[in-house]
């Protein structure tokens, strides 16, 4: 007895590929590969995208254009295969990496396969069936409970950079899809009245699938389809949601998830586009508050400088002011001089007009020697009129001399008297003669010492006044000088003051201008700031209240998927007792062609009706004999297909999976079809009996079911011959 559950990787990835392999084989019946085919022939397979193209344009024509087959070049082959992912991708189904299909493992591209099989579908199951085979994937759309796992869930591929999602393959742009569907039919699926859309017709699902008129429908028209689906999934409780309606419900919230994603990263854009903006207008506040601290510091260098510059004016106006009164003080010393000059030159006046009254002194002096040496001439010839007198008196004394002999004696004695008295005058005379040419010697002598020292102090003075003149002079001319350098120096700085006030003016205009312009600027900047604060705030408010509406909607479509699981578990119910009440006992007949060799013309098929009546004839048999009537629940021509027998016993097959017993055996006679009918004349998918194409439905559906249920899948092959029963399956060749 085999076990279908490996217990290593190995079978697993094994029954995964032959999964695949009988998928592909069954899609695409030329390139059938052998079921225990091995990862390089399903990579050999597949490498060429070619495959897989058709794999996507088989149940979806025109998906994929242009991927045709043939020779490929390696470019051609790279895109089929891109080609392949990116509409993979655009279905939100998990892809893989180009690399996987040229070396490696290929479970990435056999999961891949399958999930792509399982969302498909193809042609299998019929629209009434029920494709649980998206349950797991509904529970993968959960809704999100903050932003980041909304975007953490969103799918790949609708990223808005169009980049890779970690195989290395970049996804299509929605250009590359199906040609545009119809807007009207768009709008009439949006505007269909509740109970309707199970009617819609698969072309225009499918029309609607692969175009991009989801992208463009409103969210509300979106939402409005989804709760239509499931309001009308509740009201249809004896009838099931089509598997494109489904698919349609699949395609909505996946394009609701990814506007949400969308909405979401491009409200992450722009508070990073506020951040930054916010972060540049700080930055140009503080280059501005830099600049106009450093246009203070300028300027209070410039103070600075002008209270330099003030202090050296007023410096030079102190030494301007000393120099004047240096040269007031020069004046006055001259002034002072000038008067010394002038008092010396008076005293030189008092002392010449000295000298003068010396001079008149000694003028008079000489005036008095000359008066008394006329008084001694006078005295002379006095005393020689005298003589003249005392000869003549002699005479007559001579002969008075007798009688005046004692007049001559008295004469004589008077005479000596007058001689001493005259000696004595003449002797006092002398005397005051030598005492005034003394005293003339003396005043000369004085008066010498006087003019050479008057000469002296005049020479001294002069001197004096000539090096005072000369220092003054060269003082005058050093302070002129002075005054001069002063003058200039004060004027150059006065200039060079004017020129920097008026440029400091010229500067501080400028500088007051640029700081209105910068205040002017920065006003705007914050009002701007401001508006587009506010802005982004009524946009976060209003995408906040678009997202809370959406969470609440997409809450609703969680509560629906919930009553959608009951209605499930409701609808299986009822579908095993459609099955019941079809017959649980149901016998068909199948009628075998001609084997080749046989007469065609010798069948006894007479009439096989649409319910399952069969008219037999037998032409050697007479009357009623002759044609018999059959009544079955349903018969199978001569050109019925293996798919057509097998899809009225397909559903059959859930029930076995809702825990009913199920059993499907053939019987007639030998070469009569048994075989063929329920194992199939080949491995081909399209020749697969009803027991391969059971399996295959058994395995999809718990495949399906896997996040829900867990099947344990027995496989048991008896023959019944002679009424003995034999394991066909036992490797012991006798054991029955
Ligand atoms: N529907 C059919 N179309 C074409 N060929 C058929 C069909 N059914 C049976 N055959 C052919 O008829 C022959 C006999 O079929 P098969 O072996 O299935 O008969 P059987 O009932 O299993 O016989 P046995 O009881 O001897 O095993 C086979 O060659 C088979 O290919």
């Amino acid at each position: 007895m085999g076990s279908v559950d490996g217990d290593g990787e190995g079978l697993q990835a094994d029954a995964g590929r032959a999964e695949v392999i009988k998928w592909i084989s069954a899609l695409i019946p030329e390139y059938g590969l052998p079921l225990d085919s091995s990862d390089e022939e399903l990579r050999e397979l597949l490498s060429d995208g070619t495959v897989l193209c058709r794999i996507l344009n088989t149940p979806i024509p025109g998906v994929l254009e242009g991927s045709g087959a043939g020779y490929t070049s390696s470019e051609q082959r790279s895109d089929n295969v891109k080609k392949f992912l990116s509409v993979v991708a655009d279905m939100g189904l998990p892809g893989f990496s180009v690399m996987d299909l040229e070396e490696g493992s290929m479970s990435s591209v056999v999961d891949c396969l399958l999930v792509l099989r399982d969302n498909l579908n193809p042609g299998v199951v019929d629209d009434n069936s029920q494709d649980v085979s998206k349950i797991p994937s509904r529970k993968k759309w959960r809704v999100p409970e903050t932003d980041e796992s909304l975007v953490a869930a969103a799918p790949q591929g609708k990223t808005p950079s169009g980049e890779n999602r970690g195989n290395g393959v970049p996804y299509p742009k929605s250009q590359q899809k199906t040609p545009a569907f119809n807007g009207k039919k768009l709008r009439e699926i949006f505007q269909l009245k509740r109970g309707s859309y199970a009617d819609l017709p698969a072309a225009k699902i499918s029309e609607m699938m692969h175009s991009n008129s989801l992208d463009n429908a409103p969210t509300q028209s979106l939402l409005t389809v989804i709760n239509g689906i499931l309001d009308e999934s509740i009201e249809r409780k004896k009838g099931e949601i089509p598997h494109r309606v489904v698919f349609l419900l699949r395609k909505v919230v996946q394009e609701i998830e990814r506007r949400l994603c969308v909405q979401a990263e491009h409200i992450r854009n722009q508070n990073t586009i506020i951040k930054t903006r916010e972060e540049k207008y700080l930055s140009k506040i503080k280059a501005l508050q830099v600049l106009v601290n450093g246009t203070n510091e300028e300027n209070q260098m410039t103070v600075n400088l002008l209270q330099v510059v003030k202090e050296e004016k007023s410096k030079i106006e102190e030494r301007q002011k000393l120099s004047e009164q240096n040269v007031v003080q020069l004046i006055k010393e001259k002034e002072n001089a000038e008067n010394m000059i002038a008092s010396l030159k008076e005293e030189m006046d008092v002392m010449e007009e000295r000298n003068r009254l010396r001079e008149k002194n000694v003028v008079k002096l000489i005036k008095e020697k000359e008066s008394d040496k006329n008084m001694i001439s006078s005295v002379k010839e006095k005393m020689e009129e005298m003589n003249s007198l005392h000869e003549q008196n002699v005479g007559r004394l001579m002969k008075e001399k007798e009688d005046g002999q004692n007049m001559i004696s008295s004469l004589k004695e008077e005479m000596k008297e007058m001689n001493r008295l005259h000696e004595q005058n003449a002797r006092r005379l002398i005397k005051e003669k030598e005492d005034g040419q003394n005293m003339i010697s003396s005043l000369k002598e004085e008066l010498e010492e006087m003019n050479k020292l008057h000469e002296q102090q005049l020479n001294r003075f002069e001197i004096k006044t000539k090096q005072m003149e000369e220092q003054l002079a060269t003082k005058v001319k050093e302070f002129e000088l002075h005054v001069l350098q002063s003058n200039m120096k004060i004027e150059e700085v006065e200039t060079t003051y004017q020129q920097k006030s008026q440029l400091w003016n010229k500067k501080e205009n400028i500088f007051h201008n640029y700081m209105n312009s910068q205040q002017l600027y920065v006003k705007g900047l914050n009002t701007s700031s401001r508006s587009i604060k506010s802005d982004m705030y009524a946009f976060q408010m209003k995408w906040r209240d678009e997202i809370s509406n959406l969470g609440s909607n997409l809450k609703c479509l969680v509560d629906a998927a919930d009553n959608y699981h009951k209605v499930l578990a409701e609808n299986q119910k009822l579908f095993n007792e459609v099955q019941e009440l079809r017959g649980n006992i149901r016998v068909y007949c199948r009628v075998r062609p001609f084997l080749p060799g046989q007469d065609k013309k010798s069948t006894t098929i007479d009439y096989i009706g649409e319910s399952g009546d069969l008219l037999i004839s037998n032409p050697l048999k007479q009357g009623k004999d002759g044609q018999r009537m059959f009544k079955f629940n349903k018969v199978f021509n001569s050109f019925a297909s293996q798919a057509d027998v097998f899809s009225d016993t397909q559903p059959l097959i859930r029930s076995v999976l809702d825990g009913f017993n199920v059993c499907i055996f053939a019987y007639g006679q030998t070469g009569s079809g048994k075989t063929y009918t329920m194992s199939g004349p080949s491995t081909s998918k399209k020749d697969w009996g009803v027991n391969y194409r059971a399996l295959n439905d058994l395995f999809d559906i718990s495949l399906n079911r896997r996040n829900i249920f867990s099947y344990e899948v027995g496989v048991q092959m008896v023959e019944i011959y002679n009424e003995q029963v034999r394991d066909l399956l036992s490797n012991k060749i006798a054991q029955k």
